[in-house]
């Protein structure tokens, strides 16, 4: 913390108060600094962090945290709250195995006050938070940061109603910077930018104010008409707007990166009575040039060299490696061209989903709808009750909100409607928030729903042609990263219900499955079983739903025995039905599966989080080989109960 001397001095928010103005400004700069080359190592949310350092430095010069209560929505914003309370010896650590969170965590610090990853809840929680020590007759503040983005949320927009209605002190912090991960949309949006331009406005006004009412006899009534015009011709509402409307007492805009300014608003705004919009702009990636250049690239970034803004070339993956994301961008490319009833969906994540060449070359068909995943499918399902044949491209982890709208709009009345999952499964550095394991556990029983997991490029093609001409709702699971390919036996045509031989040994009598992205640590461990003489094969898994039990159990009953390896939850996943299966038919087949465990996994590398899990080629080999000696040790335990021992027998 040598190269940070004000903010290694600062071990508690309180201790700002004693700062000057100068020196709050040299602390901004320095926490810049320090989040810049943190996230250039760590990799991280860089622009969006950079935009709020005046005013998270504001809020806690102002008010006395954690007394006073801040939440964060999505929480990609908090490096700077982690740094002035108590966190910055640690905050190298950050999003790494052991580390700080990148996200706001109650068990991490006691000025975290609710955990947030997933957007536009903030509002909700603060609302309780608020309800709760209002009846324990508690007398602090609680104030809620959201986005412009994250207000386009169907939730935050619950919220707001029921804020309106509740009419308790809670202070909203809108971070409006016209972005979400891309630029913002929707109407909301559109407002926001309206009310914006009120900035410009008042300050019109006070040089008006000033010269006009100086010219002589005519310079009030002069003053009048010009506001009056003023007004007309940009249709500007001074005063009321939708907050007000909603019972909020609206405050702003004010501009976000004056630390003396935001300290003057806030101090006013802790005064007011009855719940309050403060409404701040701010500029996303403020202070680092590539960042403000281009905030979208810059939202959620890898190690990247400061000077340059690039990826260092060292860490750059293989060109030749696909990933997931570019070969269904591709696919749904390919689909587009040939039907032109096919609609791409996204919930504000066109470019983390590959969406961005469809949004080019078919704008017409390309819809992002906001931080709106319920939505979204919704919105899916009516374009399908029209006779379009609608994508959504969505994360896994964010299907959870939509799953009612899975069941009930699309399910229920077989509507086709395509899903791809994106990032399904162990996805890394964001943690627990954002882990893709639940979708198979939440989503493979449901009636009337196929459900996919592809591991190729061919084999995401394939699933999509296939959902495509499949007339109902079908769901396609994919890992984050890498595809992966064992060759050309992975390209043999999907057929309903059926997985894939890829690897096939003489006189094998193991078989090990894979199920989602874990494919390359099975067939590594499948070579390194081999190579130690246990001679095993691999079958690959495409569908989860539904499934041909009589071709799945022609397979299994080759076998001695089975390992069943997932990604996703093991408890009350495939592994589970794939026993049942079996124990009706092959009890003496010796079967074991192996998944993630039912836990919330923190931030790590993926590749050490499959290790954590137990589900890496090694603990996969070990798995067998603990197996195999058991195996003996019984058919051993037989031979001496029988009285037939010897050690060639075994
Ligand atoms: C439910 C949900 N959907 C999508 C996301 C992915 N996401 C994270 S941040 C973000 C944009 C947020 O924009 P905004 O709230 O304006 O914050 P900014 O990054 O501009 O500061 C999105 C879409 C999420 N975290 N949660
Ligand atoms: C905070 C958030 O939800 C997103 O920014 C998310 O971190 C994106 O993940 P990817 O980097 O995998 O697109
Ligand atoms: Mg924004």
């Amino acid at each position: 913390m040598k190269e940070y001397p004000i903010l290694a001095g600062i071990n508690h928010p309180e201790q700002l108060r004693s700062l000057t103005s100068k020196q709050l400004d040299d602390l901004a700069q320095e926490i810049r600094d320090c989040i810049i080359n943190t996230v250039s190592q760590n990799g991280g949310h860089l622009a969006s962090n950079l935009g709020v350092v005046e005013l998270t430095l504001a809020m806690h010069k102002v008010f006395s945290s954690p007394r006073d209560k801040f939440i964060w929505d999505v929480g990609h914003q908090c490096y700077t709250h982690k740094l002035l309370t108590g966190r910055a010896d640690l905050f190298h650590t950050i999003r790494q195995q052991g580390g700080l969170s990148g996200f706001p965590k109650r068990d991490e610090n006691p000025h975290d006050i609710f955990n947030t990853g997933h957007a536009s809840t903030s509002i909700s929680a603060g609302m309780g938070v608020l309800a709760g020590d209002h009846i324990q007759k508690r007398t602090n503040k609680v104030l809620c940061v959201i986005g412009d983005g994250a207000l386009t949320g169907g939730q935050a927009l619950e919220a707001l109603n029921f804020a309106g209605h509740l009419q308790q002190d809670l202070i909203v912090i809108l971070n409006d910077n016209t972005m979400s991960i891309s630029r913002n949309v929707g109407a909301l949006s559109s407002y926001l930018s309206q009310l914006a331009l009120t900035v410009s406005y008042k300050r019109f006004r006070t040089v008006v104010d000033f010269t006009i009412s100086h010219i002589p006899f005519v310079g009030k009534s002069l003053l009048r008409w010009v506001y009056r015009l003023k007004r007309g011709v940009k249709g500007i509402v001074y005063k009321e707007n939708l907050f007000t409307d909603l019972g909020f007492k609206y405050v702003g805009p004010v501009k976000g990166h004056s630390i003396e300014k935001l300290t003057d608003v806030l101090e006013h705004v802790r005064e007011i009575e009855g719940p309050v919009l403060l409404h701040v702009l701010t500029t996303k990636g403020k202070g680092y040039a590539h960042a403000e250049g281009d905030p979208s690239s810059f939202h959620g970034v890898g190690p990247f060299a400061i000077e340059t803004g690039k990826v260092d070339p060292s860490l750059k993956a293989d060109p030749k490696t696909v990933t997931t994301t570019a070969a269904f961008g591709c696919a749904i490319l390919t689909e587009a061209k040939k039907n032109d009833k096919v609609a791409a969906i996204t919930a504000a994540m066109s470019s983390g989903t590959g969406l961005l060449p469809f949004k080019e070359e078919f704008p017409q068909r390309f819809f992002d709808v906001g931080i709106a995943e319920q939505h979204a499918l919704t919105f899916a399902a009516g374009l399908a009750a029209s006779g379009m044949q609608p994508v959504v491209a969505i994360y896994s982890t964010f299907m959870q909100r939509a799953v009612d709208q899975l069941i009930h709009d699309i399910a229920l009345p077989g509507l086709p409607v395509v899903i791809c999952m994106d990032r399904s499964g162990l996805v890394g550095d964001d943690g627990e928030t954002h882990q893709g394991i639940f979708d198979m556990v939440m989503f493979r029983n449901i009636p009337g729903l196929a459900f996919l997991a592809p591991q190729s490029a061919r084999e995401i093609e394939m699933s999509l042609e296939w959902a495509l001409g499949a007339n109902q709702p079908v769901l396609i699971r994919y890992p984050k990263g890498a595809t992966y390919s064992c060759g050309e036996v992975q390209d043999t045509p999907l057929e309903e219900g059926k997985g894939v031989l890829v690897k096939k040994r003489e006189h094998s009598t193991i078989l090990l499955i894979s199920l989602g992205g874990l494919l390359k640590e099975v067939v590594s461990a499948s070579d390194i079983l081999d190579e130690k003489g246990l001679k095993c094969d691999v079958y690959q898994m495409r569908f989860i739903r539904p499934l041909n039990k009589p071709a799945l159990l022609g397979l299994l009953q080759n076998y001695e025995q089975i390992l069943f390896v997932e990604e996703g939850i093991g408890s009350g996943g495939m592994g589970e039905e794939i026993a049942m299966i079996l124990s009706e038919k092959h009890s003496d087949i010796l079967y074991d599966h192996i998944g993630v465990p039912s836990e919330f996994l923190a931030q790590a590398t993926r590749d050490q989080l499959i290790k954590q899990c137990k589900l890496d080629h090694e603990s996969i080999v070990a798995r067998v080989e603990q197996i195999q000696s058991e195996l003996r040790f019984s058919k051993v335990v037989d031979m001496v109960k029988n009285d037939k021992w010897s050690p060639h027998n075994i």
